[in-house]
């Protein structure tokens, strides 16, 4: 039995590897946030300077004896330089917010595609396995969050470390060894232990934040999907609950993380100004009051530089959070992979099954579905609710992993990329999806060079002809949010009709008129025929017999495996087969209608 290939999705890569796969993600983003860092430290540079000059003046007021390089400048210059300082770190900072948004922005803009186009690709299998709302946050939240990341971290970063480094080296030479030491270890208290106390505890409570958001989008967008019922069933209050008590479970990790912050900003304000009381001391004892001035006024902006990684350790912890979601789903590989070398699939031929097989969370629910569909003919699946008939669609599209050997026109399906298939063999499933836009937009879905004459005749092969007549802008009518302007069966008309307009070789419907009328089910029935009559292939599922009249062949499903197979006349002329006790049943429950 041949495995068609498949991998399992990404496992949690850890923080090193998300900030890895961050930084490779947006590698060519890297110079201009390396120029934000520069300007991040410039301005505090410029900061200090200003501050610096500001202590010189007042001791030069109070006649402060000392330091007499800075307190000797003339008023003049004094004033010059301060001014000329304040522009500067004014553009700096100008400067450092622009490149470092930009940065943010664009990288944002770029994962947000890639979190798209790896959706897509791990598309259908993986992403409806996946919860939709989850996914939504994660395209949208969690893209955001990781803006923190950004434009709040390296640069803040790097300017905490060289302002702390440059403060240190200026007091060691200008004042000597001791006040040097202090300011070190404070900093190294400030920037480097507070940002580790309860690190773990934020990192939890990011988590389970970034979970709730996930499960919360699920619940509203159940909720608008579901209007209907939920008010139907007057469900809104039962909704809400579930809506509130999503975030129950985290409520406790969010005080904590809550209390955490707040001892560490406890601490940190503990560690400034005891620095600042013990600078106060030490100087007093040398009676250098200028001294003091000058030291006490670097200190206080320079621990405020330090003080910046307390808070971006908060920040990034929910950015990291954020990242790690996004990196399941970026790297994630699909279930079914496209071959390394795909080979062309012929524009016609025969679709031969073979022992097709398919499970989910490895429960077998298909297996051994044999059958043969030629040019211009139609074969029948058939079975119980839950047999298995959809399951065998998704495989021979190749949505689904899958065993066993599907070939058409003697190719390996498996050995095809899944758009050339699926361009070839088009799945009309149960659901009639149709997105936002206009009748156009929703037939064509990307596809070009088709014109609207041939759209609007596939409209009237299935009877849509008076239906599209009646709509304001005809192709250009929009169908609006989850279309709610259309019936279920021109719904599903239009979902054919969107299948039709690519002329695939082979079509399977999935139930696809379930919810016609019997006069417009037979309308699309000759227009079924009719293709088949120029060609086309199809695989017909559906539970009802009456339509499967025309069929060549007709396989029927028993959980999951096949219980019999043959021409449909064959089947009935048998009484005691599967097929003709259906078609009696089916009979009965038309009879007492007549
Ligand atoms: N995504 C899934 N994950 C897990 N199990 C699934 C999934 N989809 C279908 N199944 C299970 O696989 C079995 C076959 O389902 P399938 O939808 O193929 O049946 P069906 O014959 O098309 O049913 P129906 O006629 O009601 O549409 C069922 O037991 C179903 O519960």
């Amino acid at each position: 039995m041949k495995q068609h290939p498949h991998t399992s999705p990404a496992q949690d890569p850890g923080s090193l590897a998300t900030i890895g796969w961050l930084l490779r993600s947006t590698a060519d983003l890297l110079p201009p946030l390396v120029l934000a860092c520069i300007l991040s430290c410039l301005t505090r540079f410029a900061s200090l300077g200003i501050y610096l000059l500001a202590a010189a003046g007042i001791a030069k007021v109070i006649r402060l004896p000392g330091l007499e390089t800075l307190t000797g400048l003339s008023w003049t210059w004094l004033i010059l330089i301060i001014v000329a300082l304040g522009l500067c770190k004014g553009a700096l900072r100008y400067g450092e917010q622009y490149v470092g948004h930009k940065v943010a922005f664009l990288s944002l803009a770029r994962l947000r595609n890639k979190i798209f186009s790896a959706a897509e690709y791990q598309a259908p299998f993986d992403a409806r396995s996946k919860n939709s709302g989850g996914l939504l946050a994660i395209a949208t939240r969690d893209v955001d969050r990781v803006e923190v990341f950004f434009a709040h971290t390296l640069p803040p970063a790097v300017a905490a470390v060289l302002v702390s480094t440059a403060v240190t080296w200026w007091t060691w030479a200008v004042f000597g060894q001791e006040p040097a030491l202090l300011l070190l270890i404070a900093y190294v208290v400030v920037g480097l232990v507070i940002p580790a106390v309860g690190v773990k505890s934020l990192r939890a409570a990011a988590s389970g934040q970034a979970r709730v958001r996930g499960i919360q989008n699920q619940i509203l967008s159940e909720t608008l999907a579901g209007i209907d019922v939920i008010h139907g069933y007057a469900s809104g209050k039962a909704m809400q609950a579930r809506f509130s008590n999503a975030a129950r479970p985290v409520e406790a990790q969010a005080l904590r993380a809550g209390k955490i912050t707040g001892i560490r900003a406890a601490l940190s304000q503990v560690v400034v100004w005891g620095s600042l009381l013990a600078l106060v001391v030490m100087f007093s004892a040398r009676n250098d009051l200028t001294g003091l001035l000058v030291l006490a006024v670097i200190v206080v902006p320079s621990f405020e530089a330090v003080r910046t990684v307390d808070g971006f350790i908060i920040g990034l912890q929910d950015s990291l959070a954020s990242a790690k979601r996004l990196y399941s789903v970026a790297v994630g590989l699909p279930q079914v992979q496209d071959p390394k070398q795909p080979k062309p699939l012929p524009a016609e031929g025969i679709l031969e099954v073979r022992n097709l097989g398919a499970a989910y969370q490895g429960v077998t629910v298909l297996e051994g579905l044999d059958f043969t569909l030629k040019s211009g003919e139609i074969v029948a699946l058939v079975g119980d609710s839950g047999s298995g008939k959809s399951t065998a669609a998704q495989a021979l599209v190749r949505s689904i992993p899958s065993t066993g050997e599907v070939s058409f026109g003697g190719v390996d399906v498996a050995e095809v990329a899944a758009a050339e298939l699926r361009a070839r063999m088009i799945l009309v499933s149960q659901e009639a999806v149709m997105v936002r836009g206009t009748i156009r937009e929703n037939l064509l879905l990307g596809m070009e060079g088709v014109s609207d004459d041939e759209l609007m005749s596939v409209l009237a092969e299935l009877g849509l002809e008076s239906w599209l007549k009646a709509q304001k802008d005809g192709l250009d009518t929009k169908l609006g949010d989850r279309s709610t302007r259309l019936s279920g069966g021109q719904r599903q008309r239009l979902a054919l009709a969107r299948a039709l307009v690519r002329n695939p070789a082979v079509l399977i419907l999935d139930e696809s008129t379930s919810a016609l009328d019997s006069a417009s089910e037979q309308l699309v029935l000759t227009a079924i025929n009719n293709r088949c009559a120029q060609g086309m292939a199809v695989l017909m599922i559906s539970h009802r017999i009456s339509i499967l009249g025309e069929a060549a062949q007709v396989v029927v499903l028993r959980e999951g495996v096949v219980a019999e197979s043959g021409a449909p006349a064959d089947l009935l002329a048998d009484s005691n087969s599967l097929f003709s006790r259906m078609a009696v049943r089916e009979a009965d429950k038309i009879l007492p209608m007549n």
